[in-house]
């Protein structure tokens, strides 16, 4: 079983690499209690700073180690000028907006990342730390969905769980999606 986490809230989302806030950290405090009796060993996080402070939370709270990985990087799908017409027009022009260093050319760079994850990763209990479009994209990779999708899946929220396990003839299958945990007031 997979578990997809989204970082929980960032304090100072000016910031080029923000932390978590107070709430995110107790946002994902409460992903960590959800998870307390899952036998999970390990998890994977992006580079990004929410998303480490998210997985020390985590493994804190766990007993698991933490390993950074590059397959977890924030990432967007932006298609190709062949491609472009799979998506509504007026969503064009917000891609050209994508900065340069999170552009991924037809979600090549994603999709190639849930295979390996999923390949190294299906037969164990892992959680792995990532960002918005990236759960989506994933997402849409399991259920085979034309490239467009991702962006009717979500939002996925802050400290969310997705849950993606094997079925019986070892498909993958969405069995939690974008669950949230509710905090005290
Ligand atoms: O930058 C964003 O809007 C998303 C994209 O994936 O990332 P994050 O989950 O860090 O908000």
């Amino acid at each position: 079983m997979i578990h997809l986490v989204r970082h929980g809230e960032a304090a100072g989302e000016d910031q080029a690499d923000p932390g978590l806030s107070d709430h995110g950290r107790r946002q994902v405090e409460a992903v960590a209690n959800r998870l307390a009796f899952r036998p999970i060993r390990q998890v994977l996080h992006g580079p990004s700073r929410r998303t480490s402070e998210t997985a020390c939370i985590l493994t804190e709270n766990l007993g698991a180690g933490a390993t950074p990985s590059d397959l977890l990087v924030d990432r967007t799908p932006v298609p190709s000028a062949e491609r472009r017409g799979d998506y509504p027009t007026h969503r064009w022009e917000w891609f050209e907006d994508v900065p340069a260093t999170e552009r991924d050319l037809d979600g090549a760079e994603l999709t190639e990342a849930w295979h390996r994850l999923w390949f190294e990763h299906h037969d164990e209990e892992i959680v792995l730390v990532t960002h918005a479009f990236v759960i989506a994209w994933f997402v849409r990779q399991v259920l085979n969905a034309p490239p467009a999708t991702w962006m009717r899946i979500g939002p996925i929220g802050n400290a969310t769980l997705t849950s993606i396990g094997p079925n019986l003839a070892g498909e993958p299958v969405v069995e939690t999606f974008n669950a949230e945990v509710v905090l005290p007031p």
